[in-house]
């Protein structure tokens, strides 16, 4: 399982290198983060970075294996920009000879990169951005300007102190006439002292949720006074200004200064399996340890986990972070897939690759953000204090459902993607994860086989039932729309069903995909059977949860409904013989877990009760502020009887 998790034997094997690199590494040790003020955790991230750098270097690590080095790291840090964005938006962006100049100086980390879109008063709306850049055909330069308040940058991770370089999207003014948002390379701070430049006035935007958590980065504000940039600083790929001021537009689609998010948006949903396996693993393995009622002559207590209700709570997440896995594998090879077309000048599949990585980043985090808060609840009171590692755990990953996209506003670009396909349907046969819809006839009419519990373990009647769902919640939302005239405003005033749909099309992908892995060749005693119990378990949660939908579209009586919940009921007591090991699969080190509950060893309460003692208050047997606050009130003499 530890392999089917990882993808490959190879990459369990690099995993756990690095994996087991960093453990040992005492600089890497992450217990006191949250304890530090802002300065101190800030500096100690700097010195992890540095020193993961160095360890880059001097072993000659691959690229592969820096990103599992610094995943391991597991301290959000200006690194995770340069090489996760700026890098990526040049690759994407620039022509040929931009990536000559400017890769070479990031690759070897001569200058550090972020990526500065998000505005004060803009972050969704990019093209609502009010940055400008402004050709000077003279001076053959832009001159890069904040006109606003409401322009500074703001959100951009790296930028705040550590960044060199910054990847500004701003408006291009050329002529006086505007050409959309495009991105430009500035420098911000001298390469000597890392003083800001003239015109740049750049700084952090302050503490943010959580103690630690995502406080080790420097998420920053930045202006611009009229800044110069040579001319070949703009990322060109997309459209080009000549030394004359001529804007030219190639034939690469204008959407693809939007590439880096695709790129990042993919990534979000395999790291969306990684951190909500964390908590799961903490959660299972806790939930073995953890004893409540039941105990008969004395006897032990039973395990909480073999509570129905802790089962019902904790499996279906299990379920999901594999899940989560699978899909983005897939999703890995889709944007591989547009990548090389991309570069030769196929264009066909982009929207798709937009539509699904938008929608599946979106679903994801939502269910992980969730899910780690779930899992918190699971872990009883113990899950609230600092060690069980995941108070900050959930800090450091709500904001994934924000950054690079807003959810909700992801959901409303599938959405956008749905209606186009449904109302195509006459004359286009919809392919790739639409092609069903070119089912809708059949999906309409057919209504669910189901007889039995068992009929449920069936991969056909689970992938049409949610097919039949997606399909008609979409048809019904494009009836909807054409009953107004204008449908900009229809698409406003059904905003809430279409993201309802577009929730339902997006779980269709997540269990398709599961169901296409389980039919590959997965090696190892009883792997694959354990993956087909957790991939009926997924769907058939989703189903239960969402059944008000599959029952409101017609497809399910509620008998099926109920057929279902029952076969998840069986399902779970499938899963719990395996529940420790499917966790202990991940391969996850108690470094990078970060939690004394979800210790591999189970030792549980002695390490609890250890750290207890390890807080900065019990250095002392009594308080420091108890003689000065506390003594005067014990102290006190009162007049008042009352009182
Ligand atoms: C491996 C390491 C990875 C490390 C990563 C580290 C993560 C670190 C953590 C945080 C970093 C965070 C970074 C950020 O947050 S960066 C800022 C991200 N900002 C956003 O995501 C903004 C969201 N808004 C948008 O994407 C867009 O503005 C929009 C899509 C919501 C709307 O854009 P607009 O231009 O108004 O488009 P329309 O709706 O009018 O659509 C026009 C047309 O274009 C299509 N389209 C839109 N976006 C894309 C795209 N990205 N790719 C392809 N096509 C796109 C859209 O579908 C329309 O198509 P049409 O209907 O056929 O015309
Ligand atoms: C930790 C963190 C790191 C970040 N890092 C970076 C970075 O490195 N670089 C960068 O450029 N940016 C970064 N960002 C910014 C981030 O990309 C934006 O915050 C994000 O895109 C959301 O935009 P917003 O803040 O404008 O939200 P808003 O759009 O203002 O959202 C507010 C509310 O309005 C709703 N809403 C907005 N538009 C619509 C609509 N059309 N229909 C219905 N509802 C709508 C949203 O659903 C939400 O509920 C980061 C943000 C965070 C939190």
């Amino acid at each position: 399982m530890k392999v089917a998790w990882a993808g490959s034997r190879e990459t369990l094997e690099l995993s756990d290198r690095m994996a087991k690199l960093v453990a040992n590494d005492p600089v890497f040790e992450k217990f006191t983060r949250p304890m530090l003020g802002r300065k101190e955790l800030f500096k100690n991230t700097l010195r992890k970075a540095a020193h993961g750098w160095k360890l880059i270097v001097d072993l000659r690590l691959t690229e592969e294996e820096a990103k599992w080095l610094r995943l391991y790291i597991d301290e959000p840090a200006y690194t995770d920009l340069h090489w996760g964005m700026f890098i990526p938006a040049i690759e994407g962006q620039g022509t040929e000879e931009q990536k000559k100049k400017w890769l070479p100086l990031a690759q070897k980390m001569k200058i550090i990169g972020c990526y500065a879109q998000t505005e004060l008063g803009h972050g969704s709306n990019v093209q609502g951005l009010e940055t400008t850049a402004t050709f000077d055909p003279q001076a053959d330069e832009f001159v890069i300007h904040s006109p606003t308040l409401t322009s500074s940058k703001w959100w951009p991770g790296g930028l705040g102190k550590a960044s060199t370089h910054a990847l500004v999207y701003a408006r291009l003014i050329v002529g006086g006439e505007f050409h959309g948002v495009h991105g430009f390379i500035v420098q911000l701070r001298s390469l000597e002292d890392h003083s800001p430049l003239p015109g740049i006035t750049v700084g952090d935007i302050g503490l943010k949720f959580g103690n630690g958590a995502y406080n080790t980065m420097d998420n920053g504000v930045l202006r611009f006074d009229h800044v110069r940039i040579p001319r070949n600083q703009m990322l060109m790929r997309v459209s080009q200004v000549t030394k004359e001021g001529k804007y030219m537009q190639s034939d690469v689609p204008r959407q693809l200064i939007y590439g880096t998010m695709v790129y990042v948006r993919q990534t979000i949903v395999v790291d969306a399996s990684k951190a909500l396996s964390r908590a799961v693993c903490i959660a299972t393995r806790y939930s073995a340890v953890r004893r409540q009622f039941g105990s008969r002559n004395g006897g032990p207590e039973t395990q909480v986990i073999d509570y129905k209700t802790q089962q019902s709570r904790l499996f279906p997440l299990l379920a999901s972070a594999y899940a989560f896995r699978f899909v983005g594998e897939w999703l890995k090879w889709l944007y591989m897939d547009v990548k090389q077309r991309l570069e030769a000048n196929d264009f066909s599949t982009l929207p798709e690759a937009h539509a699904c990585t938008a929608g599946l980043k979106s679903l994801t985090t939502t269910a992980t953000a969730d899910g780690i808060e779930e899992c918190r609840k699971l872990c009883g009171g113990h899950g609230y204090l600092v060690s069980s590692g995941l108070p900050e755990l959930f800090a450091v990953y709500i904001p994934a459902c924000t950054y690079e996209g807003d959810n909700v506003v992801l959901l409303l670009q599938v959405a956008r993607f749905i209606v186009k396909t449904v109302s195509e349907l006459g004359y286009k046969q919809p392919v790739g994860t639409t092609a069903y819809m070119g089912r809708v006839a059949t999906l309409m009419q057919n209504n669910c086989a189901v007889r039995t519990a068992e009929d449920w373990l069936n991969p056909g009647a689970i992938v049409e039932a949610f097919e039949a769902r997606a399909a008609r919640m979409a048809v019904a939302c494009g009836r909807q729309l054409a009953k107004f005239e204008n449908p900009e405003e229809g698409f406003a005033e059904l905003a809430s069903d279409l993201v309802e749909a577009s929730v339902a099309h997006c779980q269709l992908i997540v269990v398709s995909k599961f169901i296409e892995k389980l039919q590959q060749d997965i090696p190892g005693k009883g792997v694959k059977q354990s993956l087909e119990i957790l991939c009926y378990v997924y769907a058939l949660f989703l189903l239960h949860k969402h059944q008000g939908d599959f029952l409101a579209v017609g497809y399910l009586t509620p008998k099926q409904a109920l057929l279902a919940n029952d076969q998840l009921r069986t399902l779970y007591s499938k899963v719990r013989p395996n529940a420790i090991a499917l966790v202990d699969s991940f391969n996850y080190t108690d470094h990078y877990l970060g939690s004394i509950l979800g210790r591999y060893d189970g030792n549980v309460y002695p390490k609890l009760y250890e750290a207890a003692w390890e807080d900065p208050l019990n250095d002392s047997d009594v308080a420091d502020g108890f003689h000065q606050y506390v003594q005067p009130i014990l102290k006190q003499k009162l007049h008042s009887a009352k009182l």
